[in-house]
């Protein structure tokens, strides 16, 4: 097997000459003004240390893969009775769809597209202000990536509070349906502040380990949650976590994995790493393109599929 360094080296700069860079978001127009020439990838491992490649020192909005923590913060907080509200299937659908909440009333097909995800927000805001919500959930990030320099950009929320149209028909349309509990710009507003937490492909690496170390984070020895809990979020991340590109991910790249329209993605090798990549340019299913394709290389480099090690015929 080649040596780790090496392999987040290559990948590195191979991704730094690509060409094609995919587009960047633009329905939130702060994330419009991101640089699509920036790559990160970082793999944090078992003995607690990183091996980093690319801009991996840059923040960057970690958006939707926010969703793998506040689903984490909702299952302490209210257990299975979280699934009432959220389902655990792929959608098949773009992660703003609405079509599906009317056929199914309002109960959003699982936590990780939009719907799903303000379902979740609604569960941790419950008997809490929004303020006090928002700063759980920011410090459970600092938390996991043991580093306090996790942020929240400002500009960034404020840029999708003003263009947030979809999400607050989704959390309207729910609300119709009795499955949001609090006022609707409540819940928007702690979501909205949770997307926009802003950290680096080194913070972000360690704030997954604890999934890829059955609940514990091996950087600081805390148990986070359950080995049980980690494994089924790791499940939902595999069969949810790309939206309607979910199939093609676990095809190409094998490994639980979220995705965020900031260019970020969260990646699990179980018992051996917690990756981060992030590429602000993404592909038609609003997951990043270049950290798809790192990734790809990097678990066929490594042997790092969950579906099993390449072998001498895959060339
Ligand atoms: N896929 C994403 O990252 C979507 C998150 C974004 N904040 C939104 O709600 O549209």
């Amino acid at each position: 097997m080649p040596q780790l360094e090496t392999v987040v080296a290559e990948i590195a700069a191979e991704m730094a000459a690509r060409p094609d860079r995919g587009t960047v978001a633009t329905y939130i127009p702060e994330l419009g003004r991101v640089d699509p020439n920036q790559f990160a990838i970082a793999v944090a491992l078992e003995d607690g240390s990183t091996v980093c490649g690319g801009d991996c020192g840059t923040s960057f909005s970690i958006q939707s893969v926010s969703k793998v923590f506040t689903l984490t913060l909702a299952l302490g907080l209210a257990g299975d009775r979280l699934w009432n509200r959220v389902g655990r299937e792929p959608s098949g659908s773009r992660f703003n769809s609405i079509v599906q909440l009317e056929q199914e009333r309002g109960i959003p097909r699982n936590p990780f597209i939009n719907a799903g995800a303000i379902a979740v927000t609604d569960t941790i805001l419950s008997g809490h202000q929004p303020r006090e919500a928002l700063g759980e959930i920011l410090r459970f990030l600092q938390f996991l990536a043991d580093d306090d320099g996790v942020h929240i950009d400002r500009a960034v929320a404020a840029s999708e509070e003003r263009s947030g149209f979809n999400n607050r028909a989704l959390a309207n349309f729910m609300k119709g349906f009795g499955v949001i509990e609090n006022t609707v710009d409540y819940v928007l507003g702690v979501y909205f502040h949770h997307c926009a937490i802003a950290m680096t492909a080194r913070q972000l690496a360690k704030a997954g380990s604890f999934l890829a170390h059955q609940g514990r984070n091996p950087a600081t020895g805390h148990s986070v949650v359950t080995a049980e809990r980690a494994r089924r979020i790791n499940a939902i991340m595999l069969t949810c976590g790309h939206y309607d590109g979910s199939g093609e991910f676990a095809y190409r790249v094998g490994l639980p994995g979220k995705s965020g329209v900031g260019g970020a993605i969260l990646a699990i090798v179980p018992g051996k790493a917690s990756v981060a990549v992030w590429s602000p340019g993404l592909d038609a299913s609003g997951n990043s393109h270049l950290g798809r394709i790192a990734l790809e290389k990097l678990t066929a480099r490594m042997g790092w599929s969950v579906f099993g090690a390449p072998t001498m015929a895959d060339g």
